[in-house]
């Protein structure tokens, strides 16, 4: 049987952990990994692996067949995703919620052109959360879904952090209110606001002479990201940063009330719960799935622009139709 053959576009945490996500899955195998940077500058952690440019991948088509896109949702994805959905088969992680529409769009034109499939936002918020929010939605309708965050690690905040003009590096921590989470625990289904919900905690080393009061305040500001959330933000030596604030890790929970009955007397309560050691680890495993996905899909003449909740669970699954008929039971 023929092996899916794995590229990764970007080599940071996420690349990183498609690299080892990709180990644990016998039907798949990585061509390579493909970078702006000079590839000779590039360790990879299994050092047989192979390191291309961008350009290199151009002429890959004939030997990839799934493209993770591990790039950053802020400034890479929006030009990375359309300029290889035009040529390969992909999966990203894309998290700018807000403009996922506008990034489906110009995904879908491309794939769609080259008849190729780009299953976008995977990851899991969005992603493995979006589908359980659909699950619990269509099946208790009457009732509210609340998603809560954290105290973790959010790749995409830290990302944007570090795209701002000034930082060498940063990480920052998505913090849920207590108060939130115990109303919604106690079933009193609360209006929450975004600011209401969670709070956010930025750690921020600099680069020599930048200003500060220029950068909080473009934190603080930023639409999307920070605008809409209390944040505090903490500059730091590089060491503080690697001593007092190690990994990645991260979490989260989407918790729904439902209601059924006459008079809607019965009480439901839907939980889906993530804690998680490495938040790019976890987020690889469902790009290298959704990657699986996207394979059998394509090779059904699927082709286009999909989220992962328009993608049925068999196809993430490496078991056959029979085994997964035995794991029903
Ligand atoms: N949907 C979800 O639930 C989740 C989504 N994500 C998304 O994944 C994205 C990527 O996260 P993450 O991997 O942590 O981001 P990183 O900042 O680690 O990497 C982003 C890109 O930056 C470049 N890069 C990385 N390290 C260096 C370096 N030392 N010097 C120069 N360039 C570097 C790489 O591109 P290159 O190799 O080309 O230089 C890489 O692709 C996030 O922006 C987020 O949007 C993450 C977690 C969950
Ligand atoms: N996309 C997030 C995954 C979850 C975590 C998160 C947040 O902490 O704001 N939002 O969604 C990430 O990059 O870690």
């Amino acid at each position: 049987m023929n092996k899916i053959r794995v590229g990764i576009v970007g080599y940071g945490n996420l690349g990183k952990s498609v690299e080892l996500g990709i180990r644990q899955n016998e039907d798949m195998e990585l061509v390579g990994v493909f970078t702006r940077r000079d590839p000779s500058s590039i360790k990879t952690i299994t050092p047989e692996v192979n390191v291309f440019t961008m350009d290199e991948a151009k002429q890959m088509t004939a030997q990839v067949d799934v493209m993770v896109l591990c790039g950053g949702s802020m400034s890479d994805m929006p030009v990375q995703g359309p300029e290889f959905a035009s040529l390969f088969n992909t999966v990203d992680g894309y998290d700018t919620h807000a403009k996922i529409p506008e990034y489906f769009a110009a995904m879908n034109k491309k794939a769609a052109a080259a008849q190729k499939i780009c299953i976008i936002a995977s990851g899991w918020d969005p992603g493995m959360f979006s589908i359980n929010r659909l699950y619990a939605e269509a099946i208790l309708p009457v009732g509210d879904t609340y998603t809560f965050w954290g105290k973790g690690i959010s790749q995409g905040h830290s990302d944007a952090l570090r795209r701002i003009k000034g930082v060498k590096d940063a990480k920052q921590y998505t913090i849920p209110k207590e108060q939130a989470i115990n109303a919604v625990r106690r079933g009193e289904m609360p209006e929450l606001s975004t600011r209401e919900k969670h709070w956010r905690e930025c750690f921020v080393v600099l680069e020599e002479g930048a200003d500060k009061e220029r950068i909080e305040q473009e934190i603080k500001t930023m639409p999307n990201y920070f605008a809409d959330y209390d944040t505090e933000v903490h500059f730091i030596t590089e060491e503080e940063l690697s001593k007092d604030h190690p990994g990645l890790p991260h979490g989260g929970l989407v918790i729904h009330h439902g209601r059924t009955g006459l008079d809607e007397e019965h009480h439901h309560v839907i939980e889906y719960r993530l804690a998680l050691d490495s938040n790019p680890d976890f987020t690889a495993n469902v790009l290298i799935a959704f990657a699986r996905a996207a394979y059998r899909l394509n090779h059904e003449g699927v082709s286009g622009a999909k989220t992962v909740v328009d993608i049925a669970p068999a196809y993430l699954s490496g078991k056959s139709a029979e085994e997964l008929r035995k794991s029903l039971i």
